[in-house]
């Protein structure tokens, strides 16, 4: 197969940050995706309904001429938040998600969550009025291995939070072991995960082999093969609980390039072309559009896309740029090490 229709798809995590690097990013994403649930870890967070209204005023107004793209808003749970804040943002069609980030785990994570029991009237409400938690998986506690903290989370957090609240439909962001795929797939209900276009190409190997390797450094850090082959399994079965996000998360180079550099990988401008090579790669192009266009938005229950996009396999790879400019400064672009023949048209 040389060319394939499918909806248009949409990103069901992503960071678009602020500001110039907002105007820098946006428009790799609003040219191929008709929606993405909006990461709130700026700088402060986006913690209350009206944080959300302004933050998504300002993304719209830099969303470029002829693009037609609708951000989905998040709030950043902390200790603090108002349940009737979130209830009212749900209200007025603004909030899709709320975002649970474990204090520590991760970029601008800080203002998160140390007690999950001060979290609990909010999840409460948000299990009583059907507003999905979106969740940050790992834990923090120091004596944790870096590449156990998925698994220790899905046992010693996780799982006591879905029992004690069935209801609570919980998205696990950025799924990046067998354990993940393996607690979703045993879920009876209200339990979906999204995976990203790098944990689906990347091992740990790509961090570390040759020279440490910033630009392959994100969180969850990437896991051992087997986990790979895990997710990709997972991607390309076609099951409904798995979906694309992409958790595209702009740096600047020097804050990745340095002694203690930032987490975070740049897909928004070549997501697609990665994931068509990738579902053809794993005779499941088929299964494409489920991942990337049809289950996020079941799971959100919202429709997909009515416009469609199609792919086209090239016979030359197709040129990224190895970095953007952005006005807040370079980025460098995920490089899968391996050419991209696949083109949105
Ligand atoms: N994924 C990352 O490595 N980084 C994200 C935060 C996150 O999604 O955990 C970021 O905001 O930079
Ligand atoms: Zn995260
Ligand atoms: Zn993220």
């Amino acid at each position: 197969m040389t060319e394939i229709t499918i909806r248009r798809p949409d990103d069901w995590h992503l960071h678009l940050r602020d500001g110039a690097m907002l105007e820098g990013v946006i428009g790799d994403t609003s040219r191929h995706f008709g929606r993405a649930i909006i990461m709130p870890n700026l700088v402060p967070p986006v913690v209350t309904t009206a944080d959300a209204r302004a933050y998504r005023d300002r993304i719209v107004k830099a969303i470029p001429a002829g693009d037609r793209f609708e951000p989905l808003m998040t709030l950043y749970l902390t200790e603090h938040t108002s349940a009737d804040d979130v209830e009212e943002g749900k209200k007025s069609g603004l909030i899709t998600a709320v975002k649970l980030y474990p204090a520590g785990a991760t970029t601008n994570s800080h203002g998160g969550v140390r007690d999950m029991d001060k979290a609990m009237p909010v999840l409460e409400r948000m299990a009583k009025i059907g507003l999905p938690l979106c969740v940050h998986g790992e834990v923090t506690t120091p004596e944790v291995d870096i590449f156990d903290r998925e698994a220790v989370f899905i046992e010693t957090v996780l799982d006591p939070l879905r029992k004690r609240l069935p209801e609570l439909k919980v998205t696990m962001e950025h799924v990046t072991t067998q354990d993940g795929v393996d607690y979703i797939r045993a879920a009876e209900k209200n339990l979906a995960g999204s995976i990203t276009t790098h944990h689906l190409i990347i091992n740990r190997n790509a961090i570390l082999v040759g020279g440490i390797k910033p630009h392959y450094y994100c969180l969850p850090v990437a896991k051992r093969e087997h986990h790979r082959v895990a997710l990709r399994k997972a991607a390309t079965s076609g099951d409904a609980r798995f979906f694309l996000g992409t958790d595209s998360a702009p740096h600047i180079d020097p804050l990745k390039e340095c002694g203690c550099g930032c987490a975070g990988i740049y897909t928004s401008i070549n997501t697609m072309s990665c994931l068509a090579h990738v579902f053809e790669e794993d005779g499941a192009l088929d299964r494409l559009e489920a991942f990337a266009s049809l289950n996020g938005p079941a799971w959100y229950g919202l429709s997909p896309n009515a416009e469609t996009i199609t792919l086209i396999k090239r016979d030359e790879p197709v040129a990224f740029p190895k970095k953007i400019e952005t006005g807040a400064g370079p980025v460098t672009v995920f490089d899968p090490m391996f050419p991209l023949h696949w083109d949105v048209a």
